[in-house]
């Protein structure tokens, strides 16, 4: 159970206090498939640094069961990082001079040990696995980015538009294979994104507008990818 309580975040923006993130509380089920909606700037992206331990916040608290991460020092905040959670942004960072595989690899290298060879035809990267970096299209390299947060086999995959860079296709090639994983591995998927189809999927709906949650929608009956319309 992961239980985020009053988060408040703020940035001085000018003479402006702007609040990116005012008094956010929710609450996360182990295996949940939670997807944030909202507008730019409504502060989708600060609400899944704060609660994956990138960013700190101003006030509040996120509550992995029985421990509150802001608690730990930074030692331990890093090693729950790095056991726990695996980050799929919207910038891929690969690293450059390695290839696809290694690439893939580096996430099993700080943990776990997922099938690389499975993971790679899951993601539709078979026949590129000896390519750089540069070689790929943005696509590709989305999908490399991808892959390597399974590698490492986390607890909680929090996800940062991991389709934006992705035709139709493609995007529910993804997600199908997202989906198949968690049921299998039933890790938990916290997923920000402008695209309102991939809602259908979700077993929660957090809607943000101006820092604020607006609405909560837990879905009984979340839709299979190949029943959505793009
Ligand atoms: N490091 C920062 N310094 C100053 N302001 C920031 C910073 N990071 C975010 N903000 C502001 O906080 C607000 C929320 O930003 P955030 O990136 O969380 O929004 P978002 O909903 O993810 O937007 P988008 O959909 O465009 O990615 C925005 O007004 C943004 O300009």
């Amino acid at each position: 159970m992961l239980r985020v309580e009053n988060l408040v975040k703020c940035y001085q923006n000018g003479n402006e206090l702007l609040y990116a993130l005012n008094s956010v509380s929710l609450s996360i089920e182990e295996g949940e498939f939670v997807v944030i909606l909202g507008p730019s700037g409504s502060g989708k992206s600060t609400l899944l640094n704060v609660i994956s331990g990138l960013e700190t916040p101003d006030s509040g608290s996120v509550i992995y069961d029985d421990y509150e991460i802001f608690g730990l020092n930074q030692k331990e905040l890093t090693m729950f990082r790095r056991d726990k959670t695996a980050f799929i942004f919207q910038a891929y960072h690969l690293l450059p001079f390695i290839n696809v595989e290694a690439n893939i690899r580096m996430g099993t290298d700080l943990k776990g040990s997922q099938n690389i060879s499975e993971i790679i035809d899951g993601v539709g990267l078979r026949g590129l696995e000896h390519r750089l970096p540069y070689e790929l299209s943005g696509g590709q390299q989305q999908r490399v980015s991808i892959a390597r947060a399974l590698a490492k086999k986390p607890d909680f995959l929090f996800c940062d538009e991991p389709t934006g860079a992705l035709d139709e296709v493609t995007s529910k090639q993804i997600l199908t294979y997202l989906k198949e994983l968690q049921n299998q591995l039933e890790f938990t998927i916290i997923m920000v994104t402008h695209n309102v189809s991939i809602a259908q999927i979700a077993s929660k709906v957090i809607k943000m507008t101006s820092g604020r949650i607006v609405e909560i929608i837990n879905n009984a009956h979340p839709r299979n990818v190949n029943e959505i319309k793009w």
